[in-house]
């Protein structure tokens, strides 16, 4: 088995500090990716009391959630993970693709800076926060391809000064990284393959030879919008082979029922940015 016995056999959670925005405005009332299909019905009142069930899962297992009031007007809010992307308590502000969630970038950096951030950074280049950044120990995993302008990863590298990676997504279905990788540990990943250019897919076996490969019908139920502290992994309850091929990775997989949220192309991840002080 490939480089089993180079895996860690002990496991520990590290407590987090996260940032959440209850989905109090939730609606799909506009499409930007595959998943939106405004015509659906959407019950804003089930979303709300799935993401309290999430953010109830996370005081549980002791991490700190912190919130932010949502805008009226701005249904995607929810999605915190694209508000911002704080690495060593330094804070790179997010500037979206599309006009609907525009409003979003500044609302998020305001609360950064209300709450005494000092070190915050209005990015000259498109670039959707924790969907397209993923920190893994201490370097950091860049997508691009459908929301975040290349360039940005230059101005990421030299804001955070830790080593970026650039990664090409390929399927629409997967438009932001966070939706076809999940970082487990510092130096553990999970990836959908067939989300990335034949280049990227190479880098990736390369940084991440012992890497969880998801089916393809994982990543379809938005499998790897997942969050790890170190041992429990929270991802879409639906996808049964991810957690199957954690358990085995000694990994603590909880399920969790967000399929309100998932009509507008988000799940657990995608509610949850990472404060790293
Ligand atoms: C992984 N993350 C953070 C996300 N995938 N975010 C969900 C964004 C959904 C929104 N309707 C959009 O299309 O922007």
């Amino acid at each position: 088995m490939e480089g089993i016995k180079d895996m860690p056999t002990h496991r520990a959670a590290t407590p987090r500090r996260l940032l959440m925005c209850p989905p109090r405005h939730f609606d799909v009332r506009y499409s930007i990716n595959p998943w939106m299909e405004p015509e659906k019905p959407t019950d804003t009142a089930l979303a709300l009391l799935q993401w309290e069930q999430l953010s109830g899962l996370f005081q549980e297992l002791g991490h700190a959630v912190e919130v932010i009031d949502p805008l009226p007007g701005v249904p995607d809010m929810v999605f915190a993970a694209n508000g911002a992307t704080v690495v060593d308590g330094k804070v790179l502000g997010a500037r979206f693709r599309h006009v609907q969630r525009t409003a979003e970038g500044p609302a998020y950096l305001q609360w950064f800076i209300q709450q005494g951030y000092r070190e915050v950074l209005w990015p000259e280049y498109v670039n959707e926060g924790e969907g397209d950044y993923l920190t893994v120990g201490r370097r950091i995993l860049a997508g691009t391809g459908f929301r975040t302008d290349p360039r940005s990863h230059a101005e990421a590298q030299e804001f955070f000064g830790l080593p970026v990676t650039g990664l090409t997504l390929v399927n629409p279905r997967h438009y932001h990284l966070d939706t076809a990788l999940a970082v487990l540990s510092d130096t553990e990943i999970m990836y959908y393959p067939a989300a990335f250019s034949p280049g990227s897919q190479a880098v990736l076996r390369e940084m991440f030879p012992d890497a969880i490969l998801a089916s393809h019908e994982d990543a379809a139920l938005f499998g790897l919008n997942a969050f790890s502290d170190g041992l429990n992994v929270l991802l879409p309850q639906a996808a049964q082979g991810l957690q199957k091929q954690l358990l085995a990775r000694g990994f603590n997989p909880i399920g969790v029922d967000l399929t309100e949220l998932l009509k507008a192309g988000g799940s657990v991840k995608c509610c949850t940015l990472e404060l790293r002080a």
